[in-house]
């Protein structure tokens, strides 16, 4: 999902091992059940400072005892790093994130404290952007309902599958146009498509139409790809009113966060029938998906996949190490979160 804007990506791949006393601390912070993809290489840079390393001590002991002079974090995933967390960390100046959107990183406390951010989503918008734009052709053609219709021994039987909807030509409503928001208007132009899009600020180099009102948004689309960070703001942001004004053959992707849309009115539309179909990467409760869609043939459900493909995860494993180490050599970070 899309970050507030990131600097462009400059990726670095030469490894110059050094002994490991001089090596600069570098706390991680993931959840026990996520490994550290890129643990050999980071080892061979920085000094990791793991509470998961500790597990007979709480991580608040741990920090507390080892991390008071680390100057730089890595947030592994979604792990939550709150005010708190970051009150055990005086010395902190930087925290990596290895994730597009960053909501459970407390940024107006990294902003408060002058601690820089970086994003993942230059790592991930490629993939995420193909995925939104799958997810919209499964919707509108009904791809895995054809699967279904072959597997399940219903052709010839049942007669025909039913038509689906061109993609061409669909007016497309992007909500949130940052990294991964950009790629998919890219996309969506070569296939036709005209794009209009929301965000917080108006885009001065940008040629498509700007809604500063979702709601306007969704009156003149098709199509609702909802791809914004997730904020206070943008909570809800697709309420029942937007989802009306979309319209009865409207059909809403969301690959960024589950409570950007109000999920139970979403099902409730889609149950009674009041909008055209939804291709949802990720929900509200997750991994908890409302067993209402499991039956409906206009719906496609991915369980929060979007972003994550063999090459975006050795993207992003660059890009934690080049921000680590241009952090550490005082030389401009690669993907600095405009924190505003
Ligand atoms: O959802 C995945 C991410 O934000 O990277």
């Amino acid at each position: 999902m899309a970050t507030k804007e990131e600097q462009p990506q400059v990726l670095e791949n030469k490894e110059e091992p050094k002994e490991d006393g001089e090596l600069p601390l570098v706390v991680v912070l993931r959840s026990k059940n996520f490994s550290l993809p890129l643990e050999d290489r980071l080892q061979s840079h920085f000094h990791l400072l793991d509470p998961n390393d500790s597990p007979d001590e709480s991580t608040e002991s741990f920090l507390s005892r080892h991390a008071y002079s680390a100057r730089a974090l890595l947030c592994v995933a979604l792990t939550p790093l709150t005010a708190d967390t970051l009150g055990l960390l005086p010395s902190l100046e930087l925290v990596v994130g290895s994730s597009a959107g960053l909501e459970h990183i407390d940024l107006h406390e990294c902003r408060r404290r002058g601690i820089m951010v970086t994003g993942a989503s230059a790592a991930f918008c490629e993939d995420a952007a193909d995925y939104a734009v799958a997810l919209l052709i499964d919707v509108l053609r009904r791809i895995s309902a054809a699967d279904r219709f072959v597997r399940g021994r219903l052709w010839p039987v049942k007669g025909e599958h039913p038509l689906g909807f061109k993609l061409g030509g669909k007016r497309v409503g992007i909500v949130g146009l940052g990294n991964i928001g950009s790629q998919i208007a890219k996309r969506l132009v070569a296939f036709g498509c005209s794009i209009a899009y929301n965000s917080r600020k108006k885009k001065p180099s940008v040629p498509f139409p700007y809604y500063a009102n979702v709601w306007d948004l969704a009156a003149n689309s098709d199509v609702l790809i909802v791809c914004c960070a997730l904020t206070e703001d943008t909570h809800h942001i697709i309420n029942k009113d937007v989802t009306t004004a979309l319209g009865k053959e409207g059909v809403i992707i969301n690959v960024g966060r589950g409570p950007l849309v109000d999920e139970k009115e979403l099902v409730q539309f889609l149950v009674r029938g009041e909008i055209g179909g939804a291709g949802l990467d990720v929900f509200e409760n997750e991994p908890d998906v409302p067993k209402e869609l499991f039956k409906l043939d206009n719906v496609v459900l991915s369980p929060h996949c979007a972003v994550v493909t063999l090459e975006s995860f050795a993207a992003l494993q660059d890009l934690v190490m080049a921000n680590l180490k241009a952090f550490f050599s005082n030389k401009p970070l690669v993907s600095l979160v405009q924190n505003e």
